[in-house]
């Protein structure tokens, strides 16, 4: 290829050389930078790739994309090289890559999905809807890139743009007609989904999260993206019941539409649910609920609690723009599983036990009070906190556990560098304040043990903080470890003692 034929959309300044030269690939990493490269220099959050110019030039790139015109390096640059600078590599990195793979996100039928809590759960719930309509459907987000049985895990949840386009492009190739990916916050603020316009772009709520170094400046500059969304999309599905909604749609250039959990002085959406039922039986444990509206069906939702009713909403919603058939749809939902999401692994007379990824206070808050609808004998809650990061969590996470759970087992989470029993104790020092029941077990294994041994009849236990994740960190060594094999493990055990 030729470098003119890559640069729809990219505003640029030739400072030298021609553009006229044969590329094969785009780099942003000295590391592994190439012949044939274009490579994207940026100001990183720890490194100023500007400085490995030097060495890129060395492993033969003869094209580099700058933002800082560094007169001292540039003057070290030979004459026949390229040099491109722009306003912004991060997005030159984005729009560069799109040309790289010929665009194949605009062969395929695009869903984005943005909102702090929620994600990955409705990003599950549209695959699974459509999967169940027969279509071939590729995924991008925290659960990792899916297409067809292969899963590759993503350090973000959002990737880089480069990665991104490579997934599009497999996607592609492996005959994907959707594409649906979760859009973090800090992906549109790093441009990594810059030159993307989605067919549909979903969002399921904010509150008050990723805000710190490195991140958000304050909530204003979050909610800020977020909204971006609904300006890089041609239908938006908008959570009309979040506090936040004015300011999602503030800027909306999309044709808009709403859902909410139906509320009897909220203002009406296009998509509504209602006179919703908690349902415990012994195989199954989820919802029953009417959606009104733009779409009328009766849904039985076979993962549980109120927020999850949001998520199926929110899917089924955008997925009637799609034409799908409801009877595909209702069955899609009824019998979702969802890696590490309010994901029940077994009920039964004894007890229920699920594993959940709520790992702040916000989601233990609403993930405890919406199993408290299932009128459990007891409600269980198995949990710790990371090691090595804000104390906060382990001060809130405790508070809310003592006040909401009738019995609390502190275990160890991804401990990182820490003791489990430093931090344990830190959990204890906010539990004790609620004058609620917990219990200390450091060995995570022993822990959900102990939950499943001592459950009376009726008994809910709830296994959080790790979701799908199958490894503990301890000591810097990431360990084997899935919540959902031990439990299945302790059961089996049990069973056969019986
Ligand atoms: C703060 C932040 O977002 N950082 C992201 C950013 O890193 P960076 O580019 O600033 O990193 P850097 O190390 O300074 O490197 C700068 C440049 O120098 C280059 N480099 C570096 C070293 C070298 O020897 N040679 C070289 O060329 C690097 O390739 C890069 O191009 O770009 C990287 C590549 O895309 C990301 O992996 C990285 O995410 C870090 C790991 C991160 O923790 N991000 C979090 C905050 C994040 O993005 N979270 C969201 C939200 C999740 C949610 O909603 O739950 C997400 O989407 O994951
Ligand atoms: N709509 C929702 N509202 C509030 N809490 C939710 C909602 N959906 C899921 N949760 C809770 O938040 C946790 C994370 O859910 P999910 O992974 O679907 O969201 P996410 O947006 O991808 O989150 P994260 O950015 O933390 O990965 C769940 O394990 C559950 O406890």
């Amino acid at each position: 290829m030729v470098l003119s034929d890559w640069l729809e959309g990219l505003d640029y300044e030739l400072l030298q050389g021609s553009l006229e030269v044969q590329v094969s690939d785009v780099s942003y990493d000295s590391r592994k930078a190439k012949e044939g490269d274009v490579f994207v220099c940026m100001t990183g959050t720890r490194v100023d790739s500007h400085l490995f110019i030097p060495q890129v030039e060395e492993a033969g790139v003869r094209v580099i994309v700058i933002e800082r015109p560094l007169k001292e390096l540039l003057k070290a640059v030979s004459p026949q090289v390229t040099v491109l600078r722009v306003k912004d590599g991060r997005r030159a990195l984005a729009l560069l890559s799109a040309a790289r793979f010929g665009y194949p996100a605009r062969k395929m039928i695009t869903v984005g999905v943005t909102g702090t809590k929620g994600k990955t759960t409705t990003t599950h719930m549209i695959k699974a809807i459509l999967e169940a309509a027969g279509k071939k459907v590729g995924m991008i987000g925290t659960n990792g890139t899916v297409i067809g049985n292969r899963v590759t895990p993503n350090l973000n949840t959002t990737p880089e743009s480069y990665q991104l386009h490579q997934a599009f492009a497999d996607m592609v190739e492996a005959g994907c007609e959707y594409m649906i990916m979760e859009v973090s916050s800090q992906g549109i603020k790093m441009h990594r989904t810059d030159g993307l316009f989605f067919d549909y772009g979903l969002f399921t709520n904010i509150s008050p999260d990723h805000i710190g170094p490195d991140e958000h400046a304050d909530f204003a500059e979050y909610l800020y993206y977020k909204s971006r969304l609904m300006t890089m999309c041609k239908v938006g599905l908008v959570n009309r019941g979040d506090e936040h909604y004015e300011g999602i749609v503030k800027d909306a250039s999309c044709r808009l539409y709403t859902y909410r959990v139906a509320e009897e002085d909220g203002a009406a959406a296009d998509f509504e649910a209602r006179n919703i039922r908690y349902v415990a039986e012994e195989n199954f444990v989820g919802t029953e609920f009417d959606v009104t509206g733009r779409l009328s069906m009766d849904v039985r939702l076979g993962i549980p609690g109120l927020f999850n009713v949001d998520n199926a909403l929110a899917a089924m919603s955008l997925c009637s723009f799609m034409g799908l058939d409801k009877q595909r749809m209702s069955h899609a939902l009824e019998h979702i599983r969802i890696n590490g999401r309010m994901e029940i692994v077994h009920t039964s007379r004894r007890c229920t036990v699920l594993v959940d990824y709520a790992h702040n206070a916000v989601s233990m808050e609403s993930l405890l009070a919406t199993l408290r609808n299932y009128h459990p004998k007891r409600l269980v809650c198995v949990f710790g906190c990371g090691g090595n990061r804000s104390k906060d969590r382990r001060y809130s996470m405790g508070e809310i556990g003592g006040r909401m759970a009738d019995l609390c087992i502190l275990t160890a989470d991804n401990s990182r560098y820490e003791k489990p029993e430093d931090i344990i104790a830190d959990i204890r020092s906010s539990i004790e304040k609620t004058g609620g029941a917990f219990v200390e077990i450091p060995d995570r294994r022993q822990a959900i043990e102990y939950s499943i041994k001592n459950a009376l009849p009726g008994d809910m236990i709830a296994v959080i903080g790790k979701g799908h994740e199958d490894y503990q960190e301890i000591c810097g060594v990431r360990h084997h470890f899935l919540d959902r094999e031990v439990i299945e493990e302790t059961v089996k055990k049990l069973g056969e003692r019986a």
